[in-house]
């Protein structure tokens, strides 16, 4: 079969699902795609179909009864790895769809019942991504994407970052929940208006809530809505968060501080997509994608008994992990630098750059609040002075600013970090003190450093402002 102009094939849609009405169903949702449909109502048919015809998307059921659809999609997979294989699946085997998707056999899920045009959304992205790939492999190949790239506002060149970036991309076609995990100030709550911004839901609402700020009560009238009358206070009906959130995202920060009560309401929201209001029987269908997030292991909030498994397995579909800005390498500085535009800018000021020992304290600072504590002593420190070089004694007089918000991540006060900094890097020698050999003050002050970067030898070589291979080095003549 040609296309309209006849240049090349329409690419193949690959339906397979036991069910004949469902299989009509979708080629009715599907019918105005640029592809031509073959369909299916058996996997071991689909197979052998495909022994020798490459589809290029196929969309399969998940319980069939010869073979499950991950299955076959692995299948699928080792004789055609380029083709975009999507799941479709009613709210159950959540387990082996989470580990189709790790595996990278799945690349889309789709729930059941699906909304028409999210389905037809999901399957152009993938046949237009199938064009690319068919394109770039007669150009030698995919180029991955490096280098530094500021995606929705998140400034990142670590290779993790855009690792993370790819799967808010992947996921851009799922309304399947997502959980995002990371310490405070990461940028959590970033990377869950990225997932938004991305999907084919973008132009409905993206809420955010966080449930640590309010009292149980208080938080199950926020997301449920209540009429009036339903309690004591409830002057008028009041819309909860669930209903205004309509098609579009909910995001739940700090997910683990939800009560016991509030999470068994929760497992039905997510499991039934249905809610009623405080105060009525009305029986709301939910349509938005959940988010959540918490800057505390869930996992062990599961293992204690706080938090219910069974929750946490619905809500942690797809999972996004942040990692700590001090595991970023370079990052730390690029981020540095675009709060330093940012607010030069804002505060009209014309700082150029970072001196070298500034460049060294804050690689060498571990940053217990992460990027909104960076953002905070960069915005402090661009307030505070002016001209055009950042210096450390400015970095340093800002950290000390933003210590006690952080003393209860940080045991060690950030002063007491840098006065340990200087003390290792420049070893005072009392008056009293016999005069040592050189090598052996240079030996002192190298273990201090080691000692004081825990062992870390390029973090100890930055303070001491020399390279790693020497202390390498001067080690081994020891
Ligand atoms: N990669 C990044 N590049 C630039 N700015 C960032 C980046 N990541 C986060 N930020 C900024 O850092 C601050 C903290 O981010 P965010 O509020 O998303 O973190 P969070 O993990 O949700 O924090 P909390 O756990 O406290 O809720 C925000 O001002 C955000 O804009």
């Amino acid at each position: 079969m040609e296309n309209d102009n006849n240049t090349s094939p329409l690419p193949i849609l690959l339906l397979v699902d036991d069910d004949i009405n469902i299989l009509q169903a979708l080629k009715r949702a599907l019918h105005s795609v640029q592809a031509t449909i073959i369909d299916f109502n058996s996997p071991l048919a689909a197979l052998e179909y495909c022994q020798v015809n490459q589809p290029d998307v196929i969309i399969s059921d998940q319980q069939m009864p010869e073979m499950n659809g991950c299955e076959l999609l692995e299948h699928i997979k080792k004789r055609w790895p380029n083709s975009q294989r999507i799941i479709l699946s009613a709210y159950q085997d959540f387990d082996l769809i989470s580990a189709a998707f790790s595996s990278g056999v799945v690349e889309k899920y789709i729930c059941k019942p699906w909304i028409n045009k999210e389905l037809k959304f999901v399957v152009d992205k993938a046949l237009s991504r199938q064009k690319n790939i068919s394109v770039s492999a007669t150009n030698d190949g995919n180029v991955p994407v490096t280098g530094l790239i500021n995606f929705h506002g998140m400034v990142a060149e670590d290779e993790s970052m855009h690792e993370l970036f790819d799967s808010i991309r992947h996921a851009s076609s799922t309304n399947a929940p997502i959980f995002i995990t990371g310490e405070t100030g990461t940028g959590k709550e970033l990377v869950a208006k990225a997932c938004h911004y991305e999907s084919y839901h973008k132009d409905q609402p993206f809420i955010a809530v966080n449930c640590a700020n309010f009292s149980e009560n208080l938080m199950e009238s926020q997301l449920f809505g209540h009429t009036k009358g339903a309690f004591t206070g409830a002057i008028s009906n009041q819309e909860g968060l669930f209903s205004a959130a309509k098609q579009g995202s909910l995001f739940l920060d700090e997910i683990t501080t939800l009560s016991k009560p509030l999470q068994a309401k929760l497992l039905r929201v997510v499991q039934e997509r249905e809610f009623s209001p405080l105060g009525t029987n009305e029986v709301i269908k939910f349509h938005a994608q959940i988010i959540s997030a918490s800057s505390n292991s869930i996992g062990q909030s599961v293992i204690n008994g706080d938090f219910r498994e069974d929750l946490y397995y619905r809500l942690n579909v797809i999972t996004m992990a942040l990692p700590p800005l001090r595991e970023r390498g370079g990052d730390l500085v690029h981020i540095a630098s675009f709060f330093l535009k940012k607010y030069n800018k804002v505060e009209y000021k014309h700082f150029k750059k970072f001196s070298r020992n500034a460049i060294q304290i804050i690689c060498s600072y571990d940053w217990p609040g992460n990027i909104r504590q960076l953002e905070n002593v960069i915005h402090g420190m661009v307030i505070l002075n002016s001209g055009e070089q950042i210096t450390s004694e400015m970095i340093i007089k800002s950290l000390s600013t933003t210590v006690r918000s952080y003393s209860a991540i940080q045991p060690t006060s950030p002063i007491e970090n840098i006065k340990n900094i200087y003390s290792a890097a420049k070893p005072q020698v009392s008056q009293n003190t016999a005069i040592q050999p050189l090598w052996q003050v240079e030996k002192q002050a190298i273990e201090a450093a080691v000692l004081h970067c825990q062992g870390n030898i390029p973090k100890a070589a930055a303070l001491l402002e020399v390279s790693p291979s020497t202390i390498y080095r001067k080690k081994l003549n020891w």
